[in-house]
């Protein structure tokens, strides 16, 4: 007897996005740049010198996005609010058009009755606060608090669940010590000031919001389950270190208020001490974790891998995606439930899951077959609902992402979308992915 996938009552299906990834009119109605505007438009950064200038053109289009929304019966959607589109210099000043933006948006949706879910930080920080050291000064934690609150008094209420960050781990590894990601920095003792600060910043957004919020607040981190390669001891220290680096770091400060032991020996001297007043900003009570799930690591001790000292192991059994990350859906499964007895099974929402695999640049007679993103969301959608029975406590899931969107330096060759966007004509076409989904959504899962 095969098992019925039908999910709890209360489950919500949505969909994701980010205002860079997808927007477009970076600089219209009085927003400021952002270090996304400024990065992708230096050469050199950006793969074809792809930019957002245009993107989906989201800004203009967001009613007709909303109504492919409502066709595929989404009943949520995430989506990112660029701060400096609403304080231009990052703070002080408000531009109530950039304001006004994101009211429409809400308002619309509310209208198509999609639950707005906003999350505050989706990597597009105004470049006139990096121009004052962004997230390496310790002031950027009072400036996010201070864009915060003037989000949630205008929107909360409408808006009723809230994330302050997205994925805190690709700002500092990519922007900080690697350099592949605004703002391209490559130093080993700024990415552990950036993190902290990110993570003070979500604690003063926090903050604000339990003065003025009346809803739910959390934040959304990209958690990738980390497998040792062997049973020797040095690729299980090598899987250690990989998962304290990237799923412990963000998440054991804002559940247990200090940061894995692993730290100081991944960062050496770099690695600071904080103060407890800084741990109990960070580590204050929030109401849900969004987890963004792509893949997994299969890890090896690697002593030429910096600074972690460890690498992935290439699974050729499993199929790969175009961005180069194994197919893997266990690995939610085995997040989820380590989130859950790791952190006492916290509300949890998946927040992006997803796949780029190779689609035409035009959709073909108003058609685009995409099997294999159908067989991901199958084979993901079922691994959630294996980790439900586990006993974890979901509360949705978005898929990323609604549209193909510009995929940050890689620019438009990565293709997440279940809808089909030509950059020529804008024209969106829901792929089989798209349709597949708003099956799922429709049966509530019993179609799986
Ligand atoms: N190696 N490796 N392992 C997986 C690590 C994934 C890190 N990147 C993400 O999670 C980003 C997240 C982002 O929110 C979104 O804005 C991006 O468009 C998607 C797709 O890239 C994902």
């Amino acid at each position: 007897m095969s098992k019925s996938y039908v999910f709890p009552e209360g489950f919500v299906w949505g969909a994701a996005t980010a205002a860079y990834q997808i927007e477009g009119s970076p600089l219209a109605d009085g927003a400021g740049p952002s270090i996304w505007q400024r990065f992708a438009h230096t050469p050199g950064r950006m793969l074809n010198d792809d930019n957002g200038d245009i993107a989906c053109d989201h800004y203009n289009r967001f009613r007709d996005d909303i109504a492919i929304m409502k066709s595929l019966g989404l009943q949520s959607y995430r989506f990112s609010i660029s701060w400096s589109r609403v304080l231009p210099e990052g703070k002080g000043r408000v531009n109530q058009k950039g304001l006004d933006f994101y009211e429409r948006l809400v308002d619309t949706l509310l209208e198509n009755d999609i639950a707005p879910v906003a999350t505050l930080f989706h990597w597009d920080l105004p470049a006139a606060l990096d121009d004052r050291g962004g997230w390496l000064n310790p002031d950027v934690a009072d400036w996010f608090g201070e864009y915060s609150e003037v989000m949630f008094k205008r929107l909360d209420g409408r808006i009723k669940r809230w994330a302050t960050l997205n994925e805190p781990w690709v700002v500092t590894d990519g922007g900080y010590l690697h350099g592949a990601l605004a703002p391209g920095h490559r130093n080993r003792f700024e990415a552990p000031i950036a993190s902290h600060h990110l993570l003070r910043a979500h604690g003063k957004s926090v903050q604000a919001y339990r003065a003025i919020g009346q809803h739910d607040i959390g934040i959304v981190v990209n958690i990738e389950p980390k497998y040792a390669a062997s049973d020797s001891a040095e690729d299980q220290a090598a899987r250690d270190r990989a998962e304290a680096y990237m799923n412990r770091q963000y998440l054991d400060p804002v559940f247990f208020g200090k940061y894995p032991e692993q730290m100081r020996d991944i960062f050496g001297e770099a690695w600071p001490e904080w103060p407890q007043a800084d741990m109990d900003l960070i580590s204050q009570p929030i109401d849900f974790i969004g987890v963004n799930y792509y893949t997994r690591n299969v890890t090896r001790h690697d002593e030429s891998s910096w600074p972690l000292k460890a690498s992935p192991v290439r699974q050729p059994q499993h199929t790969y995606t175009e961005t180069g990350w194994e197919v893997y859906p266990q690995g939610l499964t085995d997040t989820l439930t380590w989130v859950k007895q790791r952190y006492g099974n916290p509300q949890v929402f998946i927040t992006e899951n997803g796949a780029a695999f190779f689609d035409p640049p035009k959709a073909e007679r108003g058609r685009v077959r995409d099997p294999l993103r159908v067989s991901y969301l199958r084979q993901h959608l079922r691994a959630v609902h294996d980790a439900i029975d586990a006993g974890c406590n979901i509360g949705g899931y978005f898929v990323w992402s609604l549209l193909d969107n510009l995929e940050w330096s890689l620019g438009y060759s990565k293709r997440f979308g279940i809808v089909h966007v030509d950059y020529q004509t804008q024209t969106r076409t829901p792929k089989d992915s798209a349709r597949y989904y708003a099956g799922i959504v429709a049966s509530h899962g019993a179609r799986l």
